[in-house]
């Protein structure tokens, strides 16, 4: 069947668009030939899980339906398939690494003086470069590099487009250039069809150097291109009115003549958007916020405190005496299965490797998991070295790598599985496609403040000041998380200025 117009939905935050998404997948489904295939591509593993999930419930994914990130697609598709049939300085056999050439260059400086002179590190990063793709070693950049090359073969972009029927893409705001670039040559082959869905204003990722200007994000680019088929999804079915009235004061583009501005979807109650003005000190602010979230019965855990700063964020939780929430790893995640995976991780082994070696079984396993919990609230283990002292001491098992993460993100989640008073917490980019009843935002400075409150599209935009105060956009994707109510501070005092704009934005300042 000859594609049509690629699909390209703009739809908001909490419009559903992955929920959308998933309705389009199972609609296509009963048309996928066995020998093409459906990609499905998403920005990060936690998102790939999701959808698995929510398609899982209710069909059973078919070994032609393949749903991951970016690079695990460009990875399995075209960079091991075809990279070294393309490219003679590609070994066939490939081993990738979670980091970019820039980092293993740095590592290199670690153990030898690094030249003054930029063209000569340059010369020194394409020689390494080199070697390392001889070896079959592919970085995270090169995935695009290489990907990107393979299509400049005619014959090879003739063979990936035939095997792709379906093209499906998640958050497609933080499509960059060159995966953009793959997107278009698969279009122009016209033999996939293609469905893409974002956001543009909840990009909050640095431009990288093919971007420059936010009127260059390929979202928008595709927006602007007869090529593809725009449609606006409008609704927002999260949020109460007055936080949806709020938020289209920050999110008004015009697309091919129409404004996008978004409706309510639900029947939620909330209340007016509120600042919080007693200032100086989170725990200052904090009272207020949960007076209001009493009275609209909200649990602790459906209470969220957002900042860009990871300083605010640290504050927040030194407010909160630690008894908080992180988002990736709430309530769903046992701390029991938490604990094991990381053990078996440090052990550098499987569970039925494990159950195998030490002749014992899982319950076992769940035992020793639940020694370390314990070990971790008495503060026995505080640290990666006490862990890994406790694990060969007491477990008396043999530890082969590092810790994958800190010991402190463990306590948390174990805390927060036993206390029902746990607030989330975290930063903007954490929080991104997650939602609660509260938000508080929490501005560290004035200018920071202003910049989340700007209103003209052209100036939102144009704005790439990442290097003192980020971008606008961050603020919408901490207004957007919230469900019945929003309110916002500031750590520093706000002027007479910014009360004023609050207050033209229907703000309550309280
Ligand atoms: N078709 C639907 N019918 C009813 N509720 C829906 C539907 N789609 C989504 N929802 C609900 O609306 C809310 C927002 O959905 P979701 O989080 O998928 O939005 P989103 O578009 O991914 O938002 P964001 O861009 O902010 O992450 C969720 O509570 C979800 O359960």
């Amino acid at each position: 069947m000859p594609a049509v117009n690629p699909t390209l939905v703009i739809a908001g935050p909490g419009a559903g668009k992955t929920h959308g998404m998933v309705d389009e997948i199972i609609k296509a489904l009963p048309n996928l030939e066995n020998h093409r295939y459906m990609i499905v591509i998403t920005y990060t593993n936690s998102a790939t899980q999701n959808i698995k999930k929510r398609l899982s419930k209710r069909i059973s994914i078919p070994p032609n339906l393949f749903i991951g990130t970016t690079h695990s697609f460009l990875n399995k598709f075209i960079v091991i398939p075809y990279s070294s049939i393309n490219n003679q300085g590609v070994k066939g056999e490939k081993l990738f690494i979670q980091c970019d050439t820039g980092n293993v260059l740095e590592r290199l400086f670690k153990s030898q003086t690094k030249p003054d002179d930029f063209k000569i590190v340059n010369a020194i990063k394409g020689r390494m470069k080199r070697a390392l793709l001889k070896d079959g070693y592919i970085t995270y950049d090169q995935t695009l590099v290489l990907a990107e090359e393979c299509f400049k073969n005619k014959r090879i972009k003739e063979i990936i487009s035939n095997r792709i029927q379906y093209l499906f893409v998640d958050e497609f705001q933080d499509t960059n250039n060159k995966i953009f670039g793959v997107i278009e040559h698969i279009r122009k082959q016209k033999k996939t069809i293609i469905y893409c869905v974002g956001d543009p204003e909840q990009y909050i990722q640095s431009f990288d150097s093919s971007i420059k200007d936010f009127n260059n994000l390929p979202i928008l680019k595709a927006s602007r291109n007869s090529k593809y088929t725009t449609t606006l999804n409008k609704s927002n079915r999260r949020s109460a009115q007055p936080i949806v009235s709020f938020l289209n004061h920050f999110s008004k583009r015009e697309y091919n003549s129409e404004t996008f501005e978004q409706q309510r979807v639900n029947s939620t109650i909330g209340e007016r958007v509120k600042f919080i003005s007693k200032s100086a000190d989170i725990t200052t602010m904090l009272p207020a916020f949960f007076e209001i979230c009493e009275r609209h019965n909200i649990l602790y855990k459906e209470r969220g405190i957002i900042a860009k700063e990871n300083y605010v964020v640290k504050k927040a939780i030194a407010a909160l005496k630690g008894n908080v929430l992180s988002p990736d790893r709430s309530i769903n995640i046992s701390p029991i299965n938490e604990i094991r995976d990381t053990l078996l991780s440090v052990l550098d082994i499987s569970q039925s490797k494990y159950c195998e070696t030490y002749k014992e079984t899982s319950f076992d396993l769940r035992v020793k998991s639940i020694q370390i919990i314990r070990a971790i609230r008495k503060g026995e283990i505080n640290n990666e070295n006490t862990f890994v002292k406790f694990v060969t001491e007491t477990l008396n098992l043999q530890v082969k790598n590092r810790i994958p993460f800190k010991i402190d993100n463990l306590r948390m989640s174990i805390e927060a599985q036993r206390s029902t008073d746990a607030v989330m917490v975290s930063n903007i980019h954490r929080f991104k496609g997650l939602e609660v009843d509260a938000v508080l935002a929490v501005a560290k400075t004035e200018k920071e403040l202003n910049l989340w409150l700007e209103t003209d599209t052209k100036i939102r935009d144009a704005h790439k000041d990442k290097a003192t105060s980020d971008y606008p956009r961050l603020g919408y994707v901490a207004f957007s998380r919230a469900r019945k109510i929003l309110c916002i501070s500031c750590i520093e005092s706000i002027g007479e200025k910014t009360k004023e704009k609050l207050m033209n934005l229907d703000v309550d300042i309280i």
